[in-house]
């Protein structure tokens, strides 16, 4: 980040109150209070239809809330007396004039924007576009379209960074490049906020994840609290020739023994090595003793549960 910006973004923390969005029969988004921190990126998660491209949008002042506030820094993007250089955000995937060129459609930003002209050839840089600079956006592939779009969104060297669903269509390079481009960025101080229905994504991506179901809050924490609220916690999946005798051994310490698929065995309430010393005790043979760990994708669905209705 440069020095001398202007200080009206403060501290870039975003703080959502109570913020409501009534579209004739429908509430988009109902009540709903989070608060996203600088230095960390937050991932924004719901499935389809949640309301996080409305919240997003409400936060851009781009949709004016039927209730509540969204702020940056204290202030409403529409007080910031800068707004580009402060928040930059990616709404929807990179579209550009098909026949400029990636550095031309940059300059066109700069200059409608008041920013100096260098600004185009640093972003590009910065997202590993300057080779592809003079070429046209048409003969962009889709990973080089959402790298441009962030380089769009970087012009301002803003503080404050706003991407709805930026991995959409990446490939797995691109997804890796994203992820430690924008770890970068928040390492830096700035604030991420990333919103995603990708959700394995955002287990490797986020330090925190906000999840909203039917317009409202589910869950806000950091990707290790949500994990751990998980219900069930972490599993052990033990397969042995001698399913009686371990299950016997098991239940002796106080472990749940479920049976799991093609014949393995679930066990809960004790860790591997737990188990692996119950099963030698016993004189238990064993095939196979592995630790599976919810991921955020479980903890999501059963988060989420009956919430995601059509609508
Ligand atoms: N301008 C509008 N008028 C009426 N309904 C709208 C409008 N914009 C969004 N909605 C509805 O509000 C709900 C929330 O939409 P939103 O786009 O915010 O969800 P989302 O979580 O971003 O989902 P997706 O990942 O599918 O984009 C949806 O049911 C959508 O149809």
């Amino acid at each position: 980040m440069s020095d001398g910006r202007s200080p009206t973004a403060g501290d870039g923390r975003i703080v959502v109150a109570g913020l409501t969005k009534q579209y004739k029969n429908l509430r988009a988004v109902d009540n709903l209070s989070f608060t996203v921190e600088p230095g960390r990126v937050t991932g924004f998660l719901g499935p389809n239809g949640a309301g996080k491209t409305t919240t997003l949008r409400m936060l851009l002042n781009l949709v004016t809330p039927s209730g509540g506030t969204a702020t940056i820094g204290g202030r409403r993007y529409a007080d910031l007396s800068d707004p580009l250089r402060q928040v930059g955000a990616i709404l929807e995937a990179s579209s550009a004039h098909k026949g400029r060129t990636g550095i031309n459609h940059l300059r066109v930003i700069c200059a409608a924007a008041g920013l100096p002209r260098r600004r185009a050839d640093e972003a590009l840089e910065l997202v590993g576009l300057a080779p592809a600079a003079k070429r046209k956006f048409k003969g962009y592939s889709l990973g080089m379209k959402q790298r441009l779009g962030i380089a769009a969104a970087m012009l301002g060297d803003p503080r404050v960074l706003i991407l709805d669903e930026p991995a959409n269509g990446l490939d797995p390079e691109g997804i890796r490049w994203m992820r430690g481009f924008l770890k970068n960025l928040a390492a830096e101080g700035r604030t991420v906020l990333v919103s995603s229905h990708l959700l394995s994504e955002m287990q490797l991506l986020a330090d925190d994840v906000v999840i909203i179901a039917a317009g409202k809050l589910v869950r806000q924490g950091t990707v290790t609290e949500v994990l751990g609220s998980m219900q069930h916690g972490a599993q052990v999946r033990v397969r042995t020739p001698q399913v009686e005798e371990l299950t016997t051994a098991l239940t002796a310490i106080n472990a749940t023994v479920t049976p799991g698929a093609e014949g393995a065995l679930l066990v809960a309430g004790a860790d591997a090595p737990a188990i692996g010393k119950a099963a030698l005790a016993a004189r238990v043979e064993l095939h196979e003793l592995t630790t599976e760990r919810p991921d955020l994708e479980g903890v999501f669905l059963e988060l989420t549960a009956g919430k995601a209705e059509i609508r």
